[in-house]
């Protein structure tokens, strides 16, 4: 059994406080919108699918116990809260194209005269309370969708060595993962010699959260520095890098942690194909391109200390951008659960 960071019944929310992992398994109540969006801009909770589920799963739990006096407040009251959690973090798309779905949803039900109130207040929480199986099986989908294409490029009785980055895995989706979900399914047909991963400085994902989950599910693997990723190419002869996404423009530049795009910049110079495992709930089909995506900064003390440990020397200046964009060029597949798609096929499939 995969881990549980999202634990949701019938509006009670608990979830695994990330800051205190790998040492201390701790679940947190959420129990309103404003511990929602603390959770996501702490970091309490992170990676793009988990922070629009657990905002989301706020609304619901504030929204079960309250009455409201027409269709029209009730709807005023979704979309403040909604367009208020999209604030909590800028990078990420998943929960702005969840808000801006659940407010048309709203407007709907608000607008039809055959449902009542309590009708329309029953139908929004359940349709936010599908997300959590949705993206479990949209992260199966896409698990076995990219273990399939990437294996094609082996022979047969191929075991392959992967490496990945940041963390996207139970941690950072309602369970599987994405990312992790393609080295889960690999590991699952036995195709899987090791996974490599990165530290992911300077919030350590990598360390603290892949590692718990890796060794939680037993997975042969490895952890790397970040600065050590272009020897490892060099030599440990890597089958294929995949890794998430935050945010997916129309001609497939892609936001992912900080870090990835030297990693793909390091992927190409090596021949070694570089994969982004996403829902389509992280394409953002608004936009064109990469250059339009907001690349959120994080606090300095995230750079210079490691929980209360300082690293680095006191008033130093520091630039901690948390994100950066592989340009589409580097990408060989874009692992979707609908299927695989080159980068140029993004606009057609997401028009179909
Ligand atoms: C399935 S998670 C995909 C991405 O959100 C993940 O790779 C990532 O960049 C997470 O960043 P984080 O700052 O930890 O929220």
């Amino acid at each position: 059994m995969t881990l549980q960071a999202i634990k949701y019944q019938n509006g009670d929310l608990e979830i695994l406080d990330q800051l205190l992992l790998p040492h201390n398994s701790k679940y947190i109540s959420i129990k309103s919108v404003n511990d929602g969006w603390n959770a996501i801009k702490t970091m309490q909770v992170r990676g793009a699918p988990a922070i629009a589920i657990v905002g989301c799963l706020s609304l619901c739990v504030e929204l079960k116990p309250q009455s409201f006096q027409s269709k029209t407040a009730l709807r005023e009251e979704i979309e403040a809260k909604l367009n208020y959690l999209i604030t909590s973090r800028p990078t990420a798309v998943n929960m702005k194209l969840a808000a801006e779905d659940l407010i048309t949803l709203a407007i709907k039900l608000e607008t039809n005269n055959s449902i009542n109130i309590n009708d329309m207040k029953e139908k929004f929480i359940s349709a936010i309370e599908k997300m959590l199986e949705k993206d479990i099986a949209d992260n199966q989908a896409i698990g076995d969708h990219g273990a399939k294409d990437i294996l094609r490029g082996f022979p047969e009785d191929s075991k392959l060595r992967m490496l990945t980055h940041c963390n996207t895995g139970s941690l950072a989706t309602a369970g599987y993962g994405t990312a992790l979900g393609v080295i889960r399914s690999l590991h699952a047909a036995n195709k899987l010699e090791n996974v490599y991963f990165t530290e992911t400085r300077p919030y350590n994902q990598g360390a603290r959260l892949t590692a718990y989950e890796l060794i939680h599910d037993k997975i042969p693997h490895t952890l790397v520095g970040d600065s050590m990723v272009a020897a490892l190419m060099n030599t440990k002869s890597i089958s294929a890098v995949v890794v998430g996404a935050d945010r997916v423009a129309i001609n497939g530049d892609t936001a992912n942690k900080i870090g990835t795009y030297q990693i793909a910049v390091t992927a190409n110079h090596h021949k070694v194909p570089f994969y982004i495992a996403a829902p389509f709930t992280s394409i953002d089909k608004k936009i064109p391109d990469g250059t339009h995506i907001v690349i959120e900064e994080r606090p300095a003390t995230e750079m210079t200390h490691i929980g209360n440990l300082q690293l680095a020397a006191s008033g130093v200046n520091c630039w901690n951008p948390a994100f950066d964009v592989t340009p589409a060029s580097l990408i060989t597949g874009i692992i979707t659960e609908r299927g695989v798609f080159r980068p140029e096929e993004l606009q057609n499939v997401v028009d179909s």
